[in-house]
């Protein structure tokens, strides 16, 4: 039935003031007023047009129902009439900064456009002289260019400082010679590389006077600006279809080759070293850890993606779990819903709880970013390496939890999560690639983990460790002290719970630096030791997670029982990861089997709490049901009758007898088999 709230009962039950939820999970009053009245405008956005009857039409540009059914073409340029048409309305209503980032959000689609400002602009800005910003950005700015971010090739990705391509400098014309010399040294997967973009920050290794000073970012211009073709001597295109119907196929990754493409000395992007009119290679008095700088930025947009890509999934998850029934009807009454069986709760709430987990630690490093810049611009550059290891490992750790929490989502929907129109399948599509762009999740651990273990060998030292390892300061406490949880209850001490995962994360780099010195050689001792650096790098980041959650909790937080619901969720993040990593936490004797089983009574006792306040836990994100693009997770639950709206919209069904009836189904039928055999 239209109208009908069919979740009205479980909006009664919640017992906290879900509107101040709102703000808590905005992370302010004007960012929650800022997104809900974009998120509106993006779900009602009518263009009126002229149809071929030249009769007026309301016409829905953001509208994304239908994406799985395009092909590759129609989807690339419907993409590009959204994209186009995001612009015109942010041009129109003038929109900020802020509000112009909010509509791309919601328009919800990977275009070009998520490079060209969450790439191409931040490298220039991070990389770039104030003079290349100033003519860069004011035409990036206005999109009079568009870049993209050219730094993958065919034969290297992770392994950055094998790139191939070449810049070399010409002191006769000054200028950088940009060559691709092998196959494998084609840039390979850049987003809107294949296509759209007319500029690219292009990493290339710099050579100067014979020497191989290694790779540093130019600006390139691949099209003309005028017809939009490659210029003169670059080869570039599209890399192809990438997995799922529509999902990420919207968004033109690319290859690009150059054979001898001139560009001159000052698109080199100068803030850390420059070449100069002679082709001396001068690094500048800013350190090269700068770029850290950028990645940090960056990193942080990526964290707080995982905590919108999770708290979608758990919100279509959560409402289609209250409103699925099955089994246990007795003498006429209702079947139970599903969200009440305990092995539902024991999946669905842990994502609950993981998804306002990295919402608050996604709003840390959006501190932290802030702190380094400042601390940048003061040239204090102590903290840069440890926010380096602590970006690189959440985003490595959010984004690989979120991959698989949407999985979990769509098994925990049943046989209707497997549908397209649940949301579920194309938000995975879209989402699983982050746990490889930006640093593949298990190569960032590795990066940690050599952090960590460098951090450990310098205990003792008089270098004390800083930021999130500053606990480690206390190692000779951590490494002998015994838990003190007696009763379940005490699992909800935060001091209980922040030494466990301590005493947890530090015995084991301490183990990796103990075993690493059995070898000879560090650099084989680390290979040979690859799993358990990258166990004791995960059991770090997560510390970082529940302490920041454990942070939060002591802020001032208003609203008649938001509070004790984020409570809840914070001790069932942790009391969850500790249930699911029990061998790390009983091996290293961080906790005792019996502190494990009362760990486990205090959880199955905390999802109980959260029941009845699951889905106005979910509504607190306040997603309309254009975002969210989920029959399963429609805020008023009507879910049957529109799966059948939507089974109906299926071309195989726009005709009874289908195609290919006559030629393949009827001559089966109709055959008249000469041995009787069968
Ligand atoms: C959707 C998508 C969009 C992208 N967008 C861009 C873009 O805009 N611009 C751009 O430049 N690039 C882009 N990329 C490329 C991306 O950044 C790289 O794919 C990524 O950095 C991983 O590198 P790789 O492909 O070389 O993986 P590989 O390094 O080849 O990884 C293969 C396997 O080897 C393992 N491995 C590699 N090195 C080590 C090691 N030292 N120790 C242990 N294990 C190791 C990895 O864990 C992985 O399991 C994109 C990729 C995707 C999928």
């Amino acid at each position: 039935m239209e109208g009908v709230d069919h979740l009205a009962d479980e909006r009664n039950k919640a017992e906290f003031d879900v509107d101040e939820m709102k703000i808590v999970w905005a992370g302010s009053r004007h960012a929650f007023e800022v997104s809900d009245r974009i998120a509106r405008l993006v779900a009602s956005d009518p263009v009126n047009f002229l149809n071929s009857l030249l009769v007026f039409v309301l016409h829905l540009v953001f509208e994304k129902s239908d994406r799985a059914r395009l092909g590759r073409k129609e989807l690339f340029k419907n993409t590009l009439k959204k994209c186009a048409h995001a612009w015109k309305r942010i041009i129109e209503l003038r929109l900020t900064e802020e509000e112009a980032g909010r509509l791309r959000f919601f328009v919800d689609q990977p275009a070009f456009v998520d490079l060209h400002w969450g790439m191409f602009v931040p490298a220039i800005k991070g990389q770039g002289t104030e003079e290349q910003q100033k003519k860069w950005l004011s035409l990036a700015s206005k999109m009079q260019i568009i870049g993209c971010y050219a730094q993958t090739e065919l034969g290297h990705g992770s392994n950055v400082q094998g790139l191939e391509t070449t810049a070399t400098f010409d002191p006769k014309t000054d200028e950088f010679v940009v060559h691709s010399p092998t196959q494998t040294s084609s840039k390979w997967w850049p987003g809107g590389l294949g296509k759209v973009s007319t500029h690219a920050v292009v990493y290339a290794r710099l050579i100067t006077d014979g020497k191989d000073y290694g790779v540093h970012g130019f600006i390139v211009q691949l099209r003309s600006l005028e017809d939009h073709s490659p210029l003169p001597n670059i080869i570039v295109g599209d890399i192809g279809t990438k997995m799922g119907n529509g999902a990420y196929n919207s968004m033109d990754n690319g290859f690009l080759m150059f054979d001898q493409v001139r560009i001159p000395r000052d698109q080199m992007l100068m803030r850390v070293a420059k070449v100069t009119r002679e082709g001396k290679y001068v690094p500048s008095d800013v350190p090269k850890q700068l770029m850290y700088g950028t990645m940090v930025f960056v990193r942080q947009t990526i964290v707080a993606d995982a905590s919108n890509a999770l708290s979608r999934a758990v919100c279509i998850a959560t409402r289609y779990s209250a409103v699925r029934r099955q089994f246990g009807a007795r003498n006429g009454g209702s079947e139970t819903q599903v969200i009440d069986y305990k092995t539902q709760q024991n999946r669905l709430f842990p994502l609950l709880a993981s998804a306002y987990a990295f919402r608050f630690v996604g709003e840390w490093l959006k501190w932290l970013y802030t702190d380094v810049t400042e601390r940048l611009q003061a040239s204090d550059f102590a903290t840069l390496p440890e926010a380096h290891a602590c970006t690189a490992g959440l985003k490595s750790l959010t984004t690989t939890a979120t991959a698989d929490g949407i999985e979990e989502c769509r098994k925990l929907c049943g046989g209707h999560g497997y549908l397209w129109c649940s949301g579920l399948p194309e938000l995975f599509a879209v989402y699983v690639p982050a746990c490889t762009y930006e640093g593949d999740n298990v190569v960032l651990q590795l990066q940690v983990a050599r952090f960590l273990m460098k951090t450990v060998a310098q205990l003792g030292s008089g270098k004390a460790p800083v930021g999130t390892t500053a606990y480690m300061a206390r190692a000779e406490h951590l490494l002998q002290c015994r838990s003190g949880v007696q009763k379940a209850e005490d699992w909800l001490n935060p001091a209980a719970v922040l030494e466990a995962f301590e005493a947890r994360a530090l015995r084991m780099a301490v183990t990796c630096v103990k075993n690493l010195s059995k070898f000879e050689n560090q650099e084989q001792g680390f290979s040979e030791l690859l799993a358990e650096l990258v166990e004791a790098a995960i059991a770090h980041c997560q510390l970082i997670v529940v302490s920041k959650f454990i942070a939060k909790l002591e802020q001032d937080i208003g609203g008649k029982g938001v509070k004790k619901q984020l409570n809840n969720l914070c001790y069932i993040y942790a009391l969850y990861i500790l249930h699911k990593h029990l061998g790390d936490f009983l091996s290293t004797n961080s906790i005792t089997p019996k502190q494990a089983s009362l760990a486990n009574d205090q959880l199955r006792s905390l999802y109980s709490q959260v029941r009845p306040n699951a889905v106005a836990l979910v509504d607190a994100f306040n997603y309309t049901d254009h975002y969210l693009g989920s029959v399963l997770g429609r805020y008023d639950g009507n879910v049957y009758p529109k799966l059948f709206e939507e089974a109906w919209k299926d071309p195989l069904n726009d005709s009874v007898v289908p195609d290919g009836y006559h030629e393949y189904i009827r001559p089966l039928i109709k055959q008249q088999l000469r041995t009787a055999r069968l």
